[in-house]
């Protein structure tokens, strides 16, 4: 099966906006299946070298389960979330084993986002941006980072802090995707508060999304009718308050929106429609839990979470149309 196109030699003759989307019609899938694996709840049959370091072992058999999970579950799906911190927390080797299974996800067609929820000042947030989208340049040569499809990012430190994001993104063909208003229970404690205007923080941020998404799609290329349908900087929007999604839709006309919460935070895909308003590409559903932990006892995970991905898969197409 087809996946994301490459970005090409010259990525702004490739925007992610365009890519996302061919990458949602080709593979019939706007689903994204979330890795966050747990060392201590993999699915059985890893089997870690004899006389590996614990650390070793996490990582192998994490890599290998996360790969088992992608081998069942890639037909469903247009891409994969990497959690981050499920693969740091393993140290050296966490690191490696995220890159293997972004790399086998790539084999298999899908796009890669990377859920690291980065946010810095503009110094540090080009490190970031490097470390996911990029490569950095040193005096031995360049050295590529994890080469992901897309990064999410939190918006907390403000447009400074997003910025070169935007810039490594665009220079590379990737996505970014910025937290707008998220699926737990404490999105209350910040977003949803008024600011003095009236609006609430989620709506400020949304407008700050598609002001940064607008310059960039700008510096792509002349906003004529060759604008791609989507711009590189998309929203996280939580599947858990679909209230929200048509005035964020309104705030957010060409953003991808990026949808976790369905299933285990107790979202609905039937409840997501007003994302899937801007053509292929523009809601991307992302599950996890639902997925991966799809199987009742005794049952065999791949069969189950293939089936599970697969109807969701079908969900999401019935809703967006
Ligand atoms: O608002 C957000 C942003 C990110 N997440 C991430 O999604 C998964 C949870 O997936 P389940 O399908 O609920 O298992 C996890 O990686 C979160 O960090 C989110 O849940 N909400």
């Amino acid at each position: 099966m087809t996946g994301v196109p490459a970005p090409a030699a010259d990525p702004a003759a490739h925007p992610w906006g365009a890519r996302l989307a061919a990458a949602v019609r080709a593979r019939e899938s706007a689903l994204l299946v979330g890795l966050d694996p747990d060392p201590s709840a993999l699915w059985p049959g890893a089997t870690p070298p004899s006389a590996a370091s614990p650390a070793d072992a996490a990582a192998h058999a994490v890599a290998d389960h996360a790969r088992r999970v992608l081998d069942a579950v890639a037909p469903a799906c247009v891409g994969v979330k990497l959690q981050s911190a499920s693969f740091e927390r393993l140290g050296a080797p966490g690191v490696a084993a995220l890159a293997r299974v972004a790399a086998h996800a790539r084999d298999l067609g899908l796009i890669v986002l990377l859920d690291a929820k980065r946010g810095d000042i503009d110094v540090s947030a080009a490190s970031y941006a490097a470390a996911a989208l990029g490569s950095t340049p040193t005096p031995w040569g360049p050295v590529e980072g994890l080469g992901a499809d897309a990064v999410t990012v939190a918006p907390y430190m403000g447009r400074d802090s997003i910025q070169p994001f935007a810039d490594v993104a665009a220079a590379n063909g990737r996505g970014v995707f910025v937290l707008v208003r998220t699926s737990n229970p404490g999105a209350g404690d910040l977003q949803e508060r008024p600011l003095g205007d009236g609006r609430s923080l989620w709506e400020r941020t949304a407008e700050l999304v598609a002001s940064i998404g607008t310059d960039a799609a700008r510096a792509a290329g002349p906003l004529g009718p060759e604008r791609p349908a989507l711009d590189p900087i998309g929203a996280v929007v939580g599947a858990t308050a679909p209230d929200h999604l048509e005035r964020l839709r309104e705030l957010l006309p060409r953003a991808p929106l990026l949808l976790p919460g369905v299933g285990a935070q107790g979202g609905r895909v039937e409840d997501l429609a007003a994302a899937f308003a801007a053509g292929p590409g523009a809601g991307l559903v992302t599950v996890s839990r639902s997925i991966v932990g799809a199987a009742a006892p005794g049952e065999d995970p791949a069969e189950a979470a293939r089936r599970a991905a697969e109807s969701l898969r079908a969900a999401i197409a019935a809703v967006a149309g």
